[in-house]
């Protein structure tokens, strides 16, 4: 941990020059190697989720019998969903299965794709709520968020954790700054080795559902073992804002863990990420924001405010603006669907609050715009980093008013970028959406009187 490894100084290695890499699984770079936990502080769109996918599924593609050895935990269901698409093009070309536990469908649902019932498919057994079923995974890899994942810990019948040989924590910083039901300390309880017998925490759950069969996971003789072999669950924890603090990390229980960076900040900005500023007054944002809309065209568009409730406010407000060349939705818990839209093309801004933030990978943003300017430059890399991805250029606009400027100077120093010029807006543009947006501002009101009605009206008819 007090010698990073740099990462960048490195040459690539083409996926195809990999030794080792199963033919099926050989088209592009890293490999995990299990020896000691890895912690990998590394750029957004950098392509972290195929750097752990890929070794993951290598060492399991010659597993005998299906059972639960890899789970990857992230901390919202579309980050989930997002990386569960990746393991699913990867992992069948091998033979293994890959589950999702996001509470997207009912409980009963997701047991059915996540536990087989053999004996039950066979009609040798007629009660479902037999316990001598034989429960069996259907899946070897399981993509999770905390709190479904504890529902499956705490109430469903033949899901175990005692045969996991991979823990991936995805968004480490965030995951660690929330407890989500001591997720965490429950899974480190469940898979650890102890004296009285592999995995005792998970025989006070329920007993092994795969009887006599005991999983062998990675041995290692290492320094600290005194040379004796030790069966242990390997651990990757990964993010672009990745801490240091050993008192943080120490929450993981990580074994002589490796840490992995590209440069020597912890907080990076994409290579090709240009930043810019935008001064104006409060009270004119949102035509600064339309002005600065119209210029970009028709390219893929994410707006930053901060909060759910001004996400709607000014999402609300933005179609009041008529006649503007592109579609704007906003993404919300409730409004999941504009995900999907934007990624197909069917709108090109999205207004949304930093649930957007972390990880979520949309092909084509070119540009993210801070309405609001972040509080802290963790937020920045993240909101930033949804574009220029993966390579590709992007810029980043941030809306401040005078007296925010220099502080966001400072935020920026943070990640060693001095570059961050004025993007001025003709005042000509400004001013001919004066009118529309005076009519803009008047039909918000309504709408706004008129949700907080009905808001109260449910209420009280609850
Ligand atoms: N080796 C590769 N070559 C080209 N593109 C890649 C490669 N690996 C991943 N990608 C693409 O890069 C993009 C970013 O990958 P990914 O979402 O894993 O980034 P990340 O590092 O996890 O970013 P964040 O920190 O924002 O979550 C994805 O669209 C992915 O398909």
């Amino acid at each position: 941990m007090r010698s990073p490894i740099d990462v960048s100084l490195f040459e690539e290695c083409p996926l195809g020059l990999l030794p080792g890499l199963d033919p099926s699984l050989a088209r592009d770079n890293w490999a995990w190697c299990f020896e000691r936990d890895l912690c990998v502080n590394s750029p957004t769109g950098s392509g972290k989720t195929l750097a752990y996918a890929l070794p993951i599924v290598q060492a399991l593609s010659n597993r005998a019998v299906k059972c639960l050895r890899a789970l990857v935990v992230l901390p919202t269901r579309d980050l989930a969903l997002q990386v569960k698409s990746v393991f699913d093009k990867i992992a069948p070309a091998v033979g293994l299965s890959v589950g999702l536990a996001v509470g997207q469908s009912s409980v009963a649902d997701e047991i059915s794709q996540l536990i087989k019932r053999p004996k039950l498919e066979a009609g040798i057994c007629y009660d479902p709520e037999d316990f001598s079923l034989g429960l069996q995974s259907s899946v070897d890899i399981l993509v999770a968020t905390p709190g479904r994942l504890m529902d499956h810990i705490n109430g469903t019948k033949g899901f175990t954790l005692e045969h996991l040989c991979y823990l991936v924590v995805d968004e480490t910083d965030r995951l660690l700054r929330e407890a989500y039901q001591s997720w965490l300390p429950t899974v480190l309880q469940l898979t650890r080795f102890s004296d009285e017998g592999l995995f005792p925490g998970a025989h006070t759950v329920r007993p092994s559902s795969l009887g006599s069969l005991k999983t062998v996971r990675r041995s290692g003789v290492e320094r600290g073992f005194k040379g004796k072999t030790y069966p242990r669950l390997a651990k990757m924890v990964l993010s672009a804002t990745l801490t240091q603090d050993p008192s943080k990390l120490a929450q993981l229980d990580l074994h002589h863990p490796l840490f992995l960076t590209t440069g020597k900040l912890r907080y990076q900005l994409p290579g090709k990420l240009e930043s810019y500023k935008l001064i104006c007054e409060s009270k004119l944002k949102p035509l600064y924001l339309v002005a600065l809309l119209q210029n970009l065209g028709r390219e893929k568009c994410i707006v930053f405010t901060s909060s759910v409730e001004s996400t709607h406010r000014l999402c609300t407000l933005l179609n009041f603006f008529d006649n503007l060349p592109f579609k704007i939705k906003e993404y919300s818990g409730l409004q999941r669907q504009s995900l999907r839209r934007i990624r197909e093309g069917e709108i090109q801004v999205l207004v949304s609050s930093d649930a957007m933030t972390r990880g979520m990978d949309v092909e084509g943003v070119r540009n993210v715009i801070n309405y609001d300017m972040p509080a802290y430059i963790k937020t920045y890399v993240h909101r930033a980093g949804r574009t220029a991805r993966a390579g590709q250029a992007g810029r980043c606009f941030t809306l401040l008013r005078k007296d925010e400027v220099k502080h966001f100077k400072k935020l920026l120093q943070k990640a060693d970028s001095n570059s961050c010029p004025v993007y001025s807006i003709p005042l000509s543009s400004t001013e001919s959406l004066h009118s529309v947006y005076t009519s803009a501002l008047e039909k918000l009101k309504e709408t706004v009187e008129v949700e907080a009605h009905r808001k109260r009206k449910i209420g009280f008819s609850l």
